[in-house]
């Protein structure tokens, strides 16, 4: 151990030393604040009767105060403790320009010597904290809220610290973020995802700091640490604007609960609380409110998966486009100039012309068409009132809120919607009656018109959106997320990995419903080896794509005689993966008949089926489809059935890209009879 390594160690062990007064002070503090909260309810019980409502009322707030710090100080010391197993990853020794440096230790949170008033840890979010992602050696600055602070840097090092112990430093004369960054990639995955902090990146870093996008949209291949950045993103936001934005405030849209459950630990390990989540059919029901039934986006993908329907994909294809979008505006415009058939309204004696109700119903042009219609009535009633100098009767009232709402072509979202169609000359692309479910190509362009025609502001309160799987959604989709949320927004995915080809959308389908988005492109992939991604290249060529350089055994393929065969093989390479020294295997199949099958016949101990009802994310062997793997990572991935026959169409195609591209370490395919052509040399 040379001078700086037993230098550091003991500095390790003082900061250790520090927190550990820190912890007993929270500790002490806690006994103390519930030992008064339980002091001042027994007091209020006692003299209950003696206290008047204004007393009761300072009595509940002071014990909601009490209790709010008491959970604060809970907080704190969670967050101490975990600094006392890893205090920090890295240091930066910064000189600020004419000034000496001095020492810059960065960890999860911050830790402040409270009687020295001296800063010992600080958060990874801390503005000179992005000199450690942003900068070597030599000249570097950051900004403060207050402006640019220039210097140099002097030293770099960085530290793997485990259960309080040192385990490693580098100093940056190597490249360091590289050896850092590859001990952490060749680390099993065995349960969710985890947060980078110690190993971000400079682009990445740029992602997550950036302050001034409305709109941020990243695309980015596979594994290129999306959803990471756009999850230490929201942390960064959370920090940046703590006194104005609190978790309850953000809005994950997720692509399922298995999803949601996997990104669910790194919001709370990098000490911020629960973000809510919302599914986009959640989402959809509660803004249809359950009035009409409708196929789920799996379902959709599954039919077309299962079946080559030309009309099915033709309706899905049609109602992707923007195009749509355009017509569906023209129409809105169309109903808004000619459906409104505004004639003479005679109320008793009282003659009411239509060239006031046509004046009255332009007046509140902003206004969505349908509730202008309850203005206009209104307005009537106001003018009968006046015509008549007396009240109107509640009944009277009522008739001429009928007779306006009348005088508008329909009243139901759903009969515009259909006469949408006819409009535009394609009745054939609307399939729907009562017996049925809408098709969830449907379903956001009727919530669309529902916004456009009724208003909704349900969600108001959200302050940032994060939207993942960007690919899957189509401009309609956005054009209603873009009316709903009018905070900013992070959109992220990878156009490569959508589940259905004939509706994906890339960053520039997006740009257009957002114009004023900033879009980020990630080439670089962290999570496969290069061997895995050099192989899924075959599928799904994207020349831009930079492989980290790690490397593994080559993918495998195995051909097998018979179908027996090929479950005798997979079995075998389930015994293999269980005395490996991999944590996770997936076992990803094209569609949830497939897996089904492969989860009865396999029957093995502790595997466990993944799929659409499934609310949680399990660790260990995991038997699932390529639609619901989407987003997840494993150390192992066995692609079973990767015969001709399974993987022949575009959408096959797609989800054998989504699968192999989920294996961190080792990949393996099997089939029987002809290899699908996707993999063919
Ligand atoms: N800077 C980094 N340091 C360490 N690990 C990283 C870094 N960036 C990404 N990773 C790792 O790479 C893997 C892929 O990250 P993530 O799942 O966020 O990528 P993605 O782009 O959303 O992937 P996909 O679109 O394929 O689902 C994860 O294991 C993540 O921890």
């Amino acid at each position: 151990m040379n001078a700086t390594e037993q230098e550091e160690r003991e500095y390790l062990e003082v900061i250790k030393e520090k927190l550990t007064v820190a912890i007993r002070r929270v500790d002490d503090a806690v006994k103390q604040f519930s030992h008064e909260l339980r002091e001042k309810k027994q007091y209020l019980h006692e003299h209950q009767s003696s206290l008047d409502d204004a007393d009761m009322v300072a009595a509940d707030q002071s014990i909601n105060r009490m209790a709010f710090t008491g959970e604060a100080a809970v907080a704190r010391k969670h967050k101490l403790l975990k600094l006392g197993q890893s205090p920090y990853f890295g240091r930066i020794d910064f000189a600020p320009q004419n000034k000496v440096a001095l020492p810059v230790y960065i960890g999860m949170y911050s830790f402040v010597d409270e009687q020295q008033r001296q800063g010992l840890i600080y958060d990874w979010r801390a503005p000179i904290a992005s000199l450690f992602y942003d900068y070597e050696l030599g000249a570097a600055s950051f900004t403060t809220p207050s402006g640019p602070i220039r210097g140099t840097i002097a030293l770099k090092r960085q530290y793997k610290i485990r259960d309080g112990r040192l385990e490693f430093m580098i100093d940056s004369d190597v490249n360091i973020h590289d050896d850092v960054l590859q001990r952490e990639l060749a680390k099993s995955s065995d349960d969710k995802m985890k947060n980078i902090v110690a190993t971000i990146q400079r682009d990445q870093n740029a992602v997550i700091r950036n302050e001034t996008a409305q709109v941020m949209v990243i695309q980015g291949v596979a594994g290129s640490g999306k959803t990471s950045i756009a999850l230490h993103r929201l942390a960064f936001l959370l920090y940046r604007y703590r006194d104005t934005i609190k978790a309850k405030d953000l809005l994950i849209i997720s692509p399922n609960k298995v999803f949601a459950d996997y990104i669910s630990n790194v919001l709370p390990e990098l000490g911020e609380e629960h973000i809510p989540e919302l599914g986009m059919d959640e989402l959809a029901a509660d803004l249809l409110e359950g009035k009409y039934p409708f196929q789920s986006f799996f379902e959709q993908v599954s039919a077309l998966l299962q079946d080559h329907d030309p009309a099915f994909i033709e309706r899905i294809r049609f109602k992707s486009s923007f195009d749509f979008l355009s017509q569906l505006n023209q129409y809105l415009l169309h109903i808004e100039n000619h459906y409104f058939a505004a004639t003479d309204l005679r109320v008793g004696p009282t003659l009411v012309p239509g060239a006031f109700l046509v004046a009255r119903f332009k007046t509140y042009h902003r206004v969505p068409l349908l509730k202008r219609l309850a203005l206009v009535a209104e307005d009537v009633r106001a003018y009968v009132r006046d015509a008549t100098r007396r009240k109107l009767t509640g009944r009277e009232k009522a008739t001429i809120g009928e007779a306006i709402f009348r005088l508008f072509r329909f009243q139901q979202v759903l009969d515009f919607y259909r006469d949408f169609y006819r409009w535009i000359g394609r009745p054939e692309l609307f399939r729907y009656d009562q017996r049925t479910r809408l098709e969830y190509a449907d379903v956001f362009a009727l919530i669309y018109l529902r916004l456009r025609l009724e208003g909704l502001s349900a969600y108001d309160q959200v302050k940032h959106l994060l939207v993942d799987e960007m690919q899957d959604y189509t401009p309609v989709q956005y054009a209603v997320l873009s009316r709903l949320f009018a905070c900013r927004k992070t959109i992220l995915g990878d156009v490569s990995q959508t589940v259905n080809p004939y509706s994906a959308s890339s960053a520039e389908t997006i740009e257009r419903v957002f114009p004023q988005a900033d879009v980020v492109k990630l080439y670089r992939s962290y999570r496969s080896t290069v061997e895995i991604t050099t192989f899924a290249q075959r599928i799904t060529s994207n020349p831009h794509i930079i492989p980290l350089e790690r490397h593994g055994p080559e993918p495998v393929v195995v051909r097998c005689g018979s179908p027996a065969e090929e479950w005798q093989t997979i079995q075998q390479l389930i015994t293999d993966f269980q005395g490996s020294s991999h944590q996770s295997l997936g076992i990803i199949c094209k569609t949830l008949r497939q897996a089904q099958e492969a989860y009865r016949v396999l029957q093995a101990p502790a595997v466990h089926l993944l799929t659409e009802e499934s609310t949680s994310f399990t660790e260990g062997i995991v038997i699932t489809t390529a639609h619901l793997a989407k987003g997840l990572e494993f150390d192992a991935v066995l692609v079973p059935f990767a015969s001709a026959p399974t993987y022949k169409t575009e959408v096959d195609k797609r989800m054998l890209y989504v699968a192999c591209t989920r294996a961190m370490h080792q990949l393996t395919l099997t089939h029987t009879g002809e290899l699908t052509a996707f993999l063919s040399v």
